[in-house]
């Protein structure tokens, strides 16, 4: 199978722990896949050598050209509200992002940035910048998520950069969440489509002051196959002259296309798709010799798993119940969400997980994108994702975003890709070839090796406080 991958490597060509440092931080064009380990950090001195660089480097998504936040002009209760979140300076997307969004008269946006590096709080400040807190109870903006999850932690961020913002209300509109008698009363709403949609109609939620219209993970929302419809309802009960703004960190043509027309005349913020990994993940994969050998792999790795934390990825809310069952009969503690539960279950799963009460969950593409969890050093696609009728063509968007989980805003982590047949490693092949990456193979035959690979990054991680997210801002 190897001529089918030509970026698969192999560990005979050169194993990973034996690999140099990447090449992260080295200021430029040139992609960083030099070979066959990128991503591996093998002594505590590379580390450091790589975060000074991470500051000087032009192609480095966390470093800007200001030194803070103020220089974007923020008021003073926005900027105490970073500075209580240990921002101290901008990450790129936000320094590019900030001034064109904030511009008078408002224009919309379209904007991309890797997974990880700070959209949200991008997009937060503009929300913020835009609301006049003398009307509290006057939806001024609304942001769409394509998941409960998402929307109640950009609630959370909204909340925590807006704590000095006197008279700030922002609520969650997802199912279960608006009372039927009050309707909306908050100036920022965080929702998705399907629950905005019907509180707009039942008139629950008075839109005719809306200013800002924000879509995250938008190439998902706009896509006509998922949330399309919905948005497009939405966006065509609002204000005609609203600021809409998308970000993701995926925009693939198709849909740009259509969100263009969504956005008209917007600044446009676009990376090259060979730009789009994050240089702090090691991809790795399993050759697994069958189908029936994954799960035993599986729990294999649990020991690395809990580490840090974990999110296994599967396809269906089924196998992952049945995963699920099957570890905690075999000893291990992992917990599960997804879709089929109900979303108080689904809140408190979440925030089990976000506590590190929990420490490997299993779940599905609901918990692909945005979710952002700074504990989480391995990510495990279980299932390559696949898209299309019949599952018939790898779906490298999602392989991204689930890969996203981890390595968030410099941390480094492990994604661990399962093979088992033609079909899923040239998956797999494609993906790596599109990002033009090089996946380390893990071998189920060596066990020393691979906990060697796994470890020697994950460790690399935990050992180092530094890379908590305000020493790159220094
Ligand atoms: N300027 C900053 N300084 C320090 N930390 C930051 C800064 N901006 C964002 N962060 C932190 O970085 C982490 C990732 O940010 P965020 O969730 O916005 O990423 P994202 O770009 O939206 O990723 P995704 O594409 O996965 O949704 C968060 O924990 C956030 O608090």
């Amino acid at each position: 199978m190897a001529d089918l991958a030509s970026r698969i490597s192999k560990p005979s060509d050169a194993p990973a722990s034996d690999a140099p440092a990447p090449a992260e931080g080295n200021g430029t064009e040139q992609p960083i896949d030099d070979g066959l380990n990128r991503g591996l950090i093998e002594s505590s001195y590379d580390v450091e050598v790589k975060l000074s660089d991470l500051q000087n480097d032009t192609d480095n998504p966390l470093a800007s050209g200001v030194s803070s936040f103020e220089e974007l002009g923020l008021s003073k209760q926005i900027n105490d509200g970073l500075l209580a979140m240990n921002f101290k300076k901008p990450s790129k997307i936000q320094e590019k992002a900030l001034p064109l969004m904030l511009s008078n008269p408002p224009r919309n946006m379209i904007a991309q940035s890797q997974s990880g590096t700070g959209k949200t709080a991008a997009f937060v400040l503009t929300v913020l910048s835009r609301v006049d807190f003398t009307q509290p109870t006057q939806p001024q903006a609304l942001l769409l998520a394509p998941s409960r999850e998402l929307a109640r932690q950009i609630q959370g961020v909204i909340k925590t950069i807006g704590q000095f913002c006197e008279n700030l209300i922002v609520e969650a509109a997802i199912p279960g969440s608006i009372s039927r008698e009050t309707g909306v009363k908050a100036s920022a709403v965080v929702g998705t489509p399907g629950t905005v949609l019907d509180l707009v109609r039942r008139r629950q939620f008075d839109v005719s002051k809306l200013k800002v219209l924000v879509i995250d993970e938008a190439d998902n929302m706009l896509d006509q196959q998922g949330m399309g419809d919905q948005c497009l309802r939405v966006k065509n009960m609002l204000p005609k002259n609203i600021q809409t703004l998308l970000f993701s960190a995926t925009f693939p043509d198709k849909v740009m296309n259509y969100a263009r027309k969504f956005a008209p005349n917007a600044n446009e913020i676009k990376l090259r798709h060979q730009d789009l990994t994050v240089k702090g993940i090691s991809q790795m994969y399993m050759d697994c010799p069958d189908e029936s050998k994954k799960y035993d792999i599986l729990c294999k790795l649990y020991g690395l798993m809990t580490i840090g934390s974990s999110v296994i990825f599967v396809k269906t809310r089924e196998s992952a119940n049945e995963i699920q069952r099957r570890m905690e009969a075999d000893g291990h503690k992992v917990s599960v969400l997804h879709g089929a539960y109900e979303g108080q279950n689904r809140d408190a799963l979440l925030d089990d997980f976000r506590s590190g009460r929990s420490k490997v969950l299993i779940t599905t593409n609901v918990l692909a994108r945005g979710i952002d969890v700074s504990s989480v050093s391995m990510v495990i696609n279980y299932d390559i994702p696949m898209k299309g009728p019949g599952d018939r063509e790898p779906d490298a968007e999602t392989y991204l975003h689930r890969i996203g989980r981890t390595g968030r805003f410099g941390r480094v982590g492990v994604s661990i890709s399962f093979v088992y047949d033609r079909k899923s490693f040239e998956a797999l092949s494609q993906i790596a070839d599109w990002y033009q990456i090089d996946l380390v193979q893990l071998s189920p035959d060596d066990w020393d090796l691979t906990e060697k690979k796994v470890q020697d990054v994950i460790k690399s991680s935990r050992a180092r406080p530094e890379y908590a997210p305000s020493a790159l801002g220094n």
